[in-house]
């Protein structure tokens, strides 16, 4: 999953926009652990057990605060800095974040000739999803990490450090350096590959990122400098909200104070923090449109189920997925129906849905997109901005008047169109449509939707010449369902029958 959906979902499960640092900083690793070593000793034997340490309490950091925040931030310095023994405490540390949590490594990488090994360590070996980078080298640098394209970069724009200020504010005020770096990075990659990182308690820099950012995620750094000692309460925090979220209330992520690393109950600290900030966050928006965010229910699904799990769960729970008898198109009486012309009314839905169709998409080579109407228009023109592809539509009735066109929007014969559908039950819809296209001189070979109702669909869209693609079949939304306690067993047999 890419990273973008990954911090997507994050945010949306755990309601969080909180980010946690992974510092195993020895001199202030909390008594209970450092107890067990001698901090001043030198010799090898001790300098293993306090490893050993670091990653116990590393490991009750992660354990205590899973379900509370977005992304996880280990600073690779920390690591680097106790040599061998430190890159396999970042190893074991990596491999206890749960998969479905962001990790963004804090490399701050500003070396050219090492980077694409550091890439490829980076995303491969250790499979963090993101990485933060000195700006400095430039574009040269950045490339080698957007090679990846399911990970991100966070280009480090701005320092709180107070002598920083020599570099980045200059030569002036109006035209600071920072912000040529804002303005500048972001023709490297879209907003799904390469986000801000700025540093400070003073929400006056984060504010002017955002201006020459509106669409960008920012990570924001720093922001506890001025705060009260206890690490619970942001000073400013409705300032800082309202300077970096984005027009639509979000782009934005919160450093957790590292305070919360060395208390006794870390899981208490975060929740309070995350439930202050979410509070915040709806008093911020109150004069801008806002959706209800969704809060997950009480869900029996451990999480080693289906990648889709929540996002089935998510379409369940907002009237996507009904168990009642409905006709069908092609006469056949079904025992469920699935309406995901529903999805359009819940943006975050909306945007993990499209989220699935890009991954599939991605893999595929093709030069325009075409929706089938009316159903899988919005998830079409979802798809066209977030893959930044053109998109078409064969027309479901030709009007007599006008330009009477059978295919809406411009295109070259002999282009290839990936087809988006939202099901495939008898495969007609998605089948006619591609037929329609072609018949325009435009080539089709995919077939993308999001459900495939199985009982031998995708055999007749390979015999019709095409290759289907699904993110879901009904057997996996119907298994999912009845783990959770969605639906009875009476309904899972009924769909198991099908
Ligand atoms: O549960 C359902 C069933 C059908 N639809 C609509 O029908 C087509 C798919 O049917 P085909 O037989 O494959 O042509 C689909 O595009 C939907 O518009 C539905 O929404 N929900």
């Amino acid at each position: 999953m890419s990273f973008d959906s990954k911090l997507r979902n994050a945010i949306a499960i755990n309601q969080s926009i909180l980010c946690l640092g992974l510092d195993p900083n020895p001199e202030v690793m909390p008594a209970k652990y450092r107890e067990a070593y001698d901090l001043e000793s030198k010799s090898e034997a001790h300098h293993e057990r306090m490893v050993d340490c670091l990653w116990e309490w590393m490991n009750f950091i992660i354990q205590s605060t899973a379900d509370l925040v977005c992304a996880y931030k280990p600073t690779l310095g920390f690591y680097t800095a106790m040599g061998a023994a430190g890159l396999e405490l970042l190893t074991k540390t990596l491999a206890a974040i749960p998969p479905e949590i962001p990790i963004i490594l804090d490399a701050k990488h500003a070396d050219l000739n090492s980077s694409t090994v550091m890439a490829k360590t980076a995303f491969e070996q250790w499979g963090v999803d993101a990485i933060t980078l000195s700006p400095y080298l430039g574009q040269d640098l950045a490339a080698r990490f957007l090679m990846y394209p399911d990970k991100a970069i966070f280009v480090s724009c701005y320092s709180s450090n107070s002598t920083a200020q020599d570099f980045q504010a200059y030569p002036s005020r109006e035209q600071p350096l920072y912000l040529n770096v804002v303005q500048n990075c972001q023709v490297w990659a879209g907003t799904e590959n390469l986000a801000l990182e700025v540093g400070s308690a003073n929400p006056d820099a984060l504010a002017k990122v955002r201006s020459l950012a509106p669409e960008r995620l920012i990570l924001a750094r720093s922001i506890w400098a001025n705060s009260q000692a206890t690490g619970q309460k942001i000073d400013n925090l409705t300032e800082i909200l309202n300077a970096g979220l984005d027009a639509n209330g979000g782009g934005l992520i919160l450093p957790v104070n590292q305070d919360a690393l060395t208390i006794g109950d870390p899981a208490q600290l975060v929740r309070s923090l995350r439930d202050e900030v979410n509070q915040a966050i709806v008093a911020t928006a109150h004069q801008s449109p806002v959706c209800e965010q969704w809060i997950p229910n009480v869900c029996l699904i451990d999480q080693s189920g289906h990648p889709h799990a929540n996002l089935i769960l998510q379409l369940f729970d907002i009237g996507c997925i009904t168990f009642e008898e409905t006709l069908q198109a092609s006469g056949q009486i079904f025992p469920y129906y699935i309406d995901l012309r529903r999805i359009i009314s819940n943006p975050q839905v909306f945007d993990a849905v499209i989220g699935t169709y890009a991954e599939i998409l991605r893999e595929l080579k093709f030069d325009r997109i075409a929706g089938i109407p009316y159903g899988s228009l919005p998830t079409a023109s979802g798809l066209a901005l977030r893959l930044n592809f053109p998109l078409i539509f064969p027309r479901k009735e030709v009007k007599a008047y006008g330009a009477r066109r059978l295919i809406e929007g411009n295109y070259e014969a002999g282009e290839t169109i990936v087809v988006v559908d939202d099901i495939l039950i008898s495969g007609k819809s998605a089948i006619e449509g591609a037929q329609k296209i072609e018949s325009c001189g435009l080539k089709v070979q995919d077939i993308v939707v999001f459900i495939d109702h199985e009982a031998g669909v995708c055999d007749r869209i390979h015999q019709s010449g095409y290759s289907p693609h699904a993110v879901l079949k009904i057997s996996e939304i119907n298994e999912t369902l009845y783990q959770s306690g969605r639906i009875t067993e009476k309904q899972f047999l009924t769909l198991s029958h099908l």
